[in-house]
């Protein structure tokens, strides 16, 4: 060591490993060694090795090295300063530069720590006052404190209270000593006189070796904090911190060395254990920092923490006596030095920022931390957008391939229905053949909304009188599927103000499409029109713009109501036609005739669900004697009632509680007659299954749309037979699917491939016409009728909203909430639940409990409710008095307000409501019962 002093010494030191810097100081023999004769056995043969000199017995020699090398060693002539400058300066000083810094002092009892630390504390601070002196462009303030660690008790020596001091972890600034005074040093004679107080404070005894034994471990510290004049109060500002520590060890004697007996024996277990601890340390560190270093088994240790293994640079100093008598502690002391110089430690330059420095510095750190969020972000959209469009294409690719497969099939139900007809009669096939022909087969793979968005949709229903229904151009839709366009559609322009919208609320345009095929069979078969007012009615909301579009598939017909329609004029019953698209350019005449006709039919509707009279919802305009407006209202008639309102997948699933209370009776179900048993039947076309998802979207859009209506039932016979012999599917179970599960959890049967099932089916129900309300709720009634395929659709929403989930991963939905696979799965369990409670609420008591018996289920089990369910739909004989008993009634929530025309359509009243009690939205709501 050098005498290096100030910055010029430490530069280049901050971050690296340096070793800590061992030597060995021998002091001569004292008076008592003298007196008893004993004689020095060890010799510094250079500044660096010291060795043994006695002659070794041959166990010994193989037992203890003779020669031992340290960073410098010193002979007992060596003055205190002498040690001072090459053994602690130059560690000492780094304390000036910022960097903590130790030097100890290790031996056994009497072999001069004392007397040397005393004189390294006096030279270091002698040398930092010069320094400061040196120093002017710098502030610097010094603060000192002191402690002993007293039989493990941590005394402050600077303080009158004696107490013991506890000592904390600070996550910054590591173990810190609680309550510790710190004297802020005026000048060095300040200095010198805090050092003597601390001596005079300090525990000694007098020992058989040392009359003023040193019986604590003695720390005394020197912290420095400086800063820039030049930089004083500006930003840029910032300050050096760091101590010193000058550490007095106890002695490392053993206590029958000592004769020490009562009082000192016990302070020699505590020394002896805090040195073993600190030993133990430094063997451990000596061989790398692998492992767990008990740095907290003694104070000791625990304070000098950062001085042993942390950012300090160190220094050690190891004294002995040359004594033959004391041989076998100093090998101990040379031991222990021998470790330590294989310790290292990491210095580092401690600079303390103000606040406004540590501000901006943490500012800039956060920039750069979100630049690189938003790369990394990039990066990774990048990715996920290529994913995303393979997997498009695949998905495209599937559906070109099922395009030309179900083209077949419509060719081939095309011959067969040829054949039927031809088998009732010549005259009639001729008809039928004449009008199926343009549009046969009406597969409509989703819904016609496709066909308004195309450029160039045909005048596939130029309006045409009565009379020329049946002499229309087939060739022009040659694409067999429903349509409608702009060109053709009813243009109501005067709608919008009829119509009042919101303008949150997606621009909805409402389209009546109409089956002119009906119209032309009503007049030459009329007893089929009875059949037809059974089926139900499909009001489909589209929304071209936004490529939304709402669809409510519910509306019954009783044929009581559709005979005892009144038509007063064709003023007052417009608008909408079956069987018939209305060509705006068209004659108004022709026009208003085809109305009249529309509207007895429409009006039959409204009676039905209390609408009021279509006029009042799309108003004539009285000049050009045709409805009024931008939107078109399509109505499809169709027998399938499902209920196909595709829940919103932020919806609020669990509103079911006041669907019981507050469902307005809307009367439909006291309405409804029943289904013929076909139509019931076809209800059961969404069980799921490979072939019959193809079956099912040939069949029975052929069915749902074809003029012919004793055609439409041949071949619906036809279908349901095929289908049921194709799709026996009964429950979820037969499709792999289990839709209750008695623990709410993810049902364990499923199969593996669930996610291939779980596609194709919601290809299924895309395929199959899909309504989107904003929210829609579904529920059981368990009187009327329904089928298990109620539940086979309302799974199949749910799937569906699944699906996206899955396939988009993390997907935030229109009310700002995330979802995420793992949560969609969660809301499935509690839409399950949901539809389990909503069984057993419509169950009576008596039978829910013969039900418990019956299974054994326990009445005060939790989840008695669900096990119920669950057994309930494996349960064939109870399952089937659930399916004749069962009914659905399916909640809308709009988060707008709905239109006017909307409310009226569905001849209901939307009140607006407290939707999520949770999150205190509000909507609007409705309920409808909708049945089979
Ligand atoms: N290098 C030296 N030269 C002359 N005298 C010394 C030297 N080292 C120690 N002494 C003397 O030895 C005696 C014991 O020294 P000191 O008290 O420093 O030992 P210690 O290691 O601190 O003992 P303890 O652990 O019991 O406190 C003192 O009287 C001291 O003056």
């Amino acid at each position: 060591m050098g005498s290096i002093c100030g910055d010029e010494a430490m530069q280049g030191l901050n971050g690296r490993e340096e070793r800590i810097y061992v030597t060995v100081r021998m002091r001569p023999l004292n008076e008592k060694e003298i007196a008893r004769h004993d004689v020095s056995d060890w010799e510094c043969i250079n500044d660096t090795t010291i060795i043994y000199r006695n002659n070794l017995s041959a166990s010994e020699r193989s037992l203890y090295p003779t020669a031992y090398t340290f960073d410098r060693v010193f002979r007992h002539d060596c003055s205190t300063r002498q040690v001072y400058e090459e053994a602690a300066k130059e560690v000492a000083l780094s304390v000036v530069s910022g960097i903590n810094s130790s030097v100890f002092a290790y031996g056994q009892t009497s072999s001069g720590k004392t007397y040397t630390m005393s004189g390294i504390t006096e030279y270091t601070g002698a040398d930092i006052f010069d320094y400061i002196e040196k120093h002017k462009e710098r502030q610097f303030v010094l603060k000192f404190s002191a402690i002993e660690i007293y039989n493990e008790s941590v005394r402050d020596l600077l303080s009158s209270d004696s107490s013991p001091r506890r000592l904390l972890d600070d996550p910054e600034r590591g173990t810190v000593i609680e309550r510790l005074t710190e004297e802020t040093l005026m000048d060095w004679n300040h200095f010198t006189e805090l050092i003597s107080f601390c001596e005079a404070q300090r525990q000694i005894g007098e020992t058989s070796m040392n009359e003023a034994s040193s019986r604590s471990h003695q720390i005394l510290r020197l912290t420095i904090e400086s800063s820039a004049r030049e930089f004083l109060g500006n930003d840029k500002s910032s300050s050096l911190s760091a101590s010193v520590n000058f550490v007095d060890l106890a002695g490392s004697e053993r206590a029958s060395q000592t004769l020490s007996a009562g009082a000192r024996l016990k302070e020699g277990c505590h020394i002896n254990r805090s040195l073993l601890t600190l030993g133990t340390v430094i063997r451990k560190l000596s061989k790398g920092r692998n492992g767990h270093i008990p740095f907290r088994d003694s104070k000791l240790t625990r304070i000098l923490q950062s001085s042993l293994g942390g950012n300090a640079r160190t220094a050690i100093i190891c004294t002995m006596s040359p004594a033959r008598s004391h041989v076998e502690q100093t090998r101990n002391t040379l031991l222990f030095a021998s470790c330590a110089k294989e310790v290292s430690t990491n210095a580092q330059v401690n600079v303390v920022m103000s606040d406004k420095a540590l501000v901006k510095q943490l500012q800039r750190e956060l920039s750069r931390l979100e630049n690189e969020l938003r790369n990394s972000g990039t990066a990774l959209l990048t990715s996920d957008a290529a994913a995303l469009l393979r997997e498009k294409d695949l998905q495209i690719e599937k559906l070109k391939r099922e395009v030309t497969e179900l083209t077949l099939q419509r060719d081939l139900a095309h011959s067969q229905i040829k054949d039927m007809l031809h088998v009732v009669g010549d005259d009639y096939s001729s008809l039928e053949l004449e009008s199926l022909e343009p549009q046969y087969p009406k597969l409509r793979v989703r819904s016609s909304l496709d066909f308004e968005n195309h450029a160039e949709a045909p005048k596939l229903f130029g309006f045409h009188s009565k009379d020329s229904v049946g002499s229309f151009d087939a060739s022009q839709y040659s694409d067999g599927h429903s349509f409608s366009s702009d060109d053709n559609l009813f243009q109501l322009p005067d709608l919008e103000k009829n119509f009042p919208r919101r303008n949150s609320s997606p621009p909805l345009t409402i389209t009546v499409r109409s089956d002119w095929e009906q119209e032309k069979i009503e007049e030459q078969h009329p007893e089929i029109l009875e059949d037809l007012c059974k089926e139900v009615r499909c009001i489909d909301s589209e929304d071209p713009i936004t490529d939304r579009y709402i669809r409510s598939d519910m509306i019954d017909l009783s044929p009581n109501h559709y005979a005892d329609s009144n038509v007063s004029s064709p003023r007052e019953n417009t608008a909408t036609t079956s069987g018939l698209i209305i060509d705006e350019n068209r004659d108004n005449k022709d026009l208003g005739s085809s109305i009249l006709k529309e509207c007895k039919k429409m009006n039959s509707f409204r009676q039905l669900l209390a609408v009021p009279p279509l006029e009042k919802i799309f108003p004539i305009d009285s000049e050009n004697n045709t409805p009024c407006s931008r939107r078109r209202l399509k109505l499809t008639r169709t027998k399938s009632c499902k209920a196909s309102l595709m829940r919103n997948s932020s919806s609020d699933w669990f509103d079911k509680e006041e669907i019981i209370e507050t469902t307005p009776p809307t009367g439909i179900e006291k309405e409804f007659t029943g289904r013929p048993e076909g139509i019931q039947r076809k209800s059961f076309t969404l069980n799921y299954n490979a072939n019959a998802e193809r079956q099912f979207g040939n069949g029975s859009e052929n069915y749902r749309e074809s003029a012919d209506l004793e055609s439409v039932k041949q071949l619906a016979n036809h279908q349901v037979q095929e289908t049921e012999a194709i799709m026996p599917a009964k429950n979820f179970k037969d499709v792999g699917l289990d839709p209750i599960q008695s623990d709410g959890e993810t049902p364990s049967d499923w199969p593996s491939d669930f996610k291939k099932h779980q596609r194709e089916i919601i290809q299924l129900w895309h395929e199959c016409h899909v309504s989107l309300v904003h929210r829609t709720y579904f529920f059981l009634l368990f009187k009327g009728e329904s089928s298990d395929s109620i539940y086979m659709e309302v799974e199949l929403r749910r799937l569906s909203f699944l699906k996206d989930t899955f396939s988009r991963g993390d997907q935030t939905v229109e009310d700002g909430r995330t979802l995420t696979p793992s949560s969609s799965m969660r809301y499935l369990r509690r839409e399950r639940q949901m539809l389990s409670k909503q069984m057993h609420r419509r169950m009576s008591r008596a039978e829910r409990d013969n039900l418990y018996k019956k299974w054994g289920i326990k009445m005060n089990s939790k989840h008695r409710r669900l096990q119920l369910a669950h057994l309930l739909w494996n349960d064939t004989e109870d399952m089937n008095h659930i399916r004749e008993s069962a009914a659905i009634v399916a909640k809308l929530v709009c988060t707008v307000e709905p239109d006017e025309a909307l409310k009226e359509m569905f001849g209901l009243n939307f009140a607006p409501r407290q939707t999520s009690h949770r999150r205190k939205s509000f909507g609007w709501t409705v309920s409808m019962k909708l049945t089979l």
